[in-house]
């Protein structure tokens, strides 16, 4: 039996929670910080903090006292959030936490935020392995489990999900915080063109917030443009959502993170789920949004194992990524599951046919019910020309794709050679690693990428490697596009194969042969960005 208080305090939510895991209640005191105007001030944040950390803390004491008994008595741990989250307001509460678990005489548990967001849904659903898909405010970003660490399989590129709503409603006016709002006023929109912006499971949303203020100064409703905003970024986090459950095989999802709470989101998430057979699990909003129960459960579970710290290791970690984390509260891997339904694969966004007596691949992009009808169309259509151009324009270069034989935009289907006789995944090697940096090199001397170089999207047999999959890549001459195609395809080796950094190495290297080093050194930029802003 283990009972443990939880405080939090990243940024706006000052917390207090108490979690019984013989019970399993838990309890909850918060307190919001509201900015009078504009977002979230780090130094007026901090301020909220001080004064009413130890106010929702007395109060959780309280309780505690009250149900279970004296607290040094009847509690087992004080945990915290450690990070991420603004410095000021993080040492505010690591204070807090380190003189409280000192008064009690109980061990401290430092926790990972974001972990605490994935873990929290995971609790409650009972799920064993699920991916998760984390929307708040300051990140984004899809989960799994892999090898004893979550893996980031998808990430924004630049500001969190809520940030980025909350960054058009200060533009036409509206308080912080903006998400519920935009909400509201959606529900009275029509949608509207906004940029779709999908790099393999990474994602960015600096262009569609420029284009949403653009839109609005122009004078389209701001309902409309809100609508747009739903459709777009919601559209985009849940098709993410869906590869990484591709990827990875897994069945489960879970959600995260205070813009969790749309039901717009929520409604996606759900129907993509049941479009696939995959289960779905959204907490109640008071676990979605910033609050300290999520943290007293995982300080449990970390509790339970071992995993508590001494006071002197115990320094905040404003940077701290979900992982960096150790994973010692749980095994398991996700179980293997075949995509494939006999001669027919089920990628993430089409089917295809592959069992053919005249050796060609039929491909057929479906229609997703969780997405706006226009956006479908208008994705299935772009994608599908895309995908037919880039695919024979590379052959041209001298990359190895399938022979285009037949393209039906409006209905999403392509007819192709059937090549290869597996996925470089089933057959990783170095040198066929290194034929796929030379292959993007290429491309991108050609002047376009990729889009989404996954090891699922590379064919090999024993003396070729074929690129496929080109419905993501467009022209493009800017160096942090072709950078991107790199940071993808490491992204998905790092998730998936055994040894990555040998491989890797030898990927890069055939690169900068073949290619340009600016790219490279992009790629690293694009390693180092801070993505907590
Ligand atoms: C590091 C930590 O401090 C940070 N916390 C955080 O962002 O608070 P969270 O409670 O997870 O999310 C707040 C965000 O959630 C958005 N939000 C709240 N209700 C919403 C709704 N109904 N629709 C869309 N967004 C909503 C708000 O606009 C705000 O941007 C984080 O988890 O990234
Ligand atoms: N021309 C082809 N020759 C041989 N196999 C192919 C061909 N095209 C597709 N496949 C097989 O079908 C799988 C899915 O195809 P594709 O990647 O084009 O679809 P998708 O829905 O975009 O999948 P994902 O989301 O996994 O990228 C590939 O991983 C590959 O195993
Ligand atoms: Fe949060």
């Amino acid at each position: 039996m283990t009972r443990v208080l939880g405080i939090e305090g990243t940024a706006w939510c000052a917390s207090a929670a108490v979690f019984d895991d013989a019970t399993d209640d838990i309890s909850i005191r918060s307190d919001a910080y509201q900015p009078d105007s504009g977002g979230i001030h780090p130094r007026e944040a901090a301020e909220h903090m001080r004064e009413a950390v130890p106010t929702v803390v007395e109060s959780i004491l309280g309780e505690v006292e009250s149900t279970y008994g004296d607290p040094s008595e009847t509690l087992d741990a004080v945990a915290f959030s450690r990070g991420p989250g603004l410095g000021p307001c993080l040492r505010i509460v690591g204070t807090a936490a380190r003189a409280l678990a000192g008064a009690l005489s109980v061990p401290l548990v430092g926790v990972n935020h974001m972990v605490a967001h994935l873990e929290i849904g995971r609790h409650r659903s009972g799920f064993d392995t699920p991916v998760c898909l984390n929307a708040s405010g300051a990140n984004a970003h899809v989960l799994g489990y892999h090898d004893g660490r979550y893996r980031v399989l998808g990430e924004t590129m630049d500001t969190g999900v809520g940030n980025a709503l909350d960054k058009f409603t200060r533009h036409v006016g509206w308080t912080h915080p903006g998400g519920p709002k935009v909400e509201a006023h959606a529900r009275e929109g029509e949608y509207v063109e906004l940029p779709y912006v999908v790099k393999g499971m990474d994602f960015s949303f600096s262009g569609i917030t420029s284009a949403a203020k653009a839109a609005y100064d122009e004078g389209t409703p701001v309902e409309d443009v809100c609508r747009g905003l739903e459709e777009t970024v919601f559209g985009m986090l849940t098709e993410v959502s869906e590869r990484a459950l591709s990827l990875t095989g897994a069945e489960e999802l879970v959600l995260g993170g205070g813009v969790g709470q749309n039901g717009r989101l929520e409604g996606m998430l759900e129907t993509m789920c049941e479009g696939r057979g995959a289960a779905f699990y959204a907490p109640e909003p008071e676990f979605l949004r910033d609050n300290a129960g999520m943290v007293a459960v995982l300080g449990a579970k970390m509790y339970d194992a071992g995993d508590t710290i001494q006071i002197d290791d115990s320094r905040v970690l404003p940077d701290f990524r979900p992982d960096e984390v150790p994973v010692t509260w749980r095994s398991g891997t996700p179980a293997e599951r075949s995509r494939a339904d006999g001669d027919r694969e089920q990628g993430a966004e089409a089917v295809v046919d592959l069992a053919t007596d005249d050796g060609r691949a039929y491909k057929r992009r479906l229609s997703k019910a969780y997405r706006h009808p226009e956006l479908d169309r208008r994705l299935r259509r772009r994608r599908t020309r895309t995908e037919a151009r880039l695919t024979s324009e590379a052959r041209r270069l001298g990359v190895p794709t399938p022979v285009v034989f037949d393209v039906d935009p409006p209905e999403g289907r392509l007819a192709f050679e059937f090549v290869g006789t597996a996925d470089l995944g089933e057959k990783i090697t170095e040198s066929r690693v290194e034929a796929v940096g030379r292959h993007l090199a290429r491309c991108h001397e050609a002047g376009f990428v990729h889009g989404d170089p996954t090891p699922r999207n590379v064919r090999v047999s024993a003396d070729r490697t074929w690129l496929i999959d080109f419905g993501l890549g467009y022209y493009t001459d800017d160096v942090e596009d072709y950078a991107m195609d790199l940071h993808v395809f490491e992204g998905a080796l790092g998730g998936t194969a055994a040894d990555p950094a040998a491989l890797i190495e030898a990927f890069e290297d055939a690169y900068r042969e073949a290619g340009e080093e600016r790219v490279l050194r992009q790629l690293r930029s694009i390693e180092r960005r801070g993505r907590y802003q």
